[in-house]
């Protein structure tokens, strides 16, 4: 970073934008992994319809707590990347500034690093997110798989073993990696273009660049984050998808049918043949169509 003020924000801004994005953020997740929305204004509808607005923050814990430290390991090991590839200081940096090349490596190495903090909290997040039970729940309706992060945690441990809690890490490394070098490189580019030689860049410039660097990022970084969350969703049916390559060329919607432990749905395609299943459904009609993505 050119900024000196960067690192010592990095923790705050990170969480406050986290706030102001999470409700698009689970939208987003939803879209991707579940088969019953029409698209981004009908799944906003539905969710407020069916959760409130507190349907929009499900998931939001996680990653508040962890921001800080998923943001300075990645910086942390930017700036220490940066600094073993050009030999020079933080300071001397801004009289000599680094070449695109080595920036590029070093946020790829950060991106990569980080990847191994935020893969955890990032499956949980996307989890709960996809829980779509109501606040109030009508008498009698099944309760949502996960109470909360830490009940998430403990039973993806349980259930699925250690490993367990970094399914999809392959598919967030590939999203990562080279995106987290387009950021950095988009970032640098942008300040320098503002900023007179030698000076740090205002306030106003850092955060206007530090917004097209993530649109950049994210414009590139969005089939995987596809891939990455529909193989987090299908964690709880082995062998579901058989990996990255498996995932990009299956179709997903054969993956969403009922789970009979929990009585949760995903998607729109329900087994024909299981009639206890059809009273379940036509009982508890369309709330439950909107119900969870798991996979038993
Ligand atoms: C993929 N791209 C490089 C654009 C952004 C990655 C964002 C990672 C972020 N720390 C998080 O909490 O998800």
């Amino acid at each position: 970073m050119s900024s000196s003020r960067e690192p010592r924000t990095q923790g705050s801004s990170g969480a406050l934008g986290l706030v102001l994005g999470h409700p698009f953020d689970t939208v987003k997740v939803r879209l991707q992994t579940q088969t019953t929305y029409r698209g981004i204004i009908d799944c906003m509808v539905k969710t407020y319809r069916h959760e409130s607005l507190l349907g929009f923050f499900k998931g939001m814990s996680f990653p508040i707590a962890s921001i800080a430290m998923v943001n300075s390991v990645l910086f942390g090991v930017y700036s220490n990347t940066l600094l073993a590839l050009t030999a020079t200081s933080h300071r001397e940096r801004r009289a000599q500034p680094p070449s695109y090349i080595h920036v590029f490596i070093a946020g790829c190495i950060g991106g990569f690093v980080q990847v191994y903090c935020l893969a955890p909290f990032d499956l949980i997040k996307v989890r709960l997110q996809n829980q779509t039970e109501p606040r109030a729940r009508p008498p009698g309706s099944p309760p949502p798989r996960y109470r909360g992060p830490v009940h998430c945690a403990v039973s993806i441990f349980q259930e699925e073993g250690p490993r367990g809690l970094f399914r999809g890490a392959w598919a967030l490394t590939l999203r990562d990696t080279p995106t987290m070098g387009i950021y950095f490189v988009t970032y640098e580019w942008l300040c320098r273009q503002s900023t007179r030689d030698g000076q740090d860049p205002s306030p106003a410039r850092v955060l206007v660049a530090g917004g097209f660097a993530g649109i950049a990022s994210w414009a590139v970084a969005t089939p995987l984050d596809v891939i990455k969350s529909r193989l987090q969703m299908a964690g709880l049916k082995r062998g579901a998808y058989r990996g990255v390559l498996d995932c990009m060329s299956s179709d997903h919607r054969r993956l969403t049918y009922v789970d009979s432990d929990t009585k949760t749905i995903g998607g729109n395609d329900t087994p024909k043949d299981d009639s206890g299943l059809s009273h379940f459904l036509q009982t508890r009609g369309d709330s439950l169509r909107e119900c969870d993505l798991f996979l038993a």
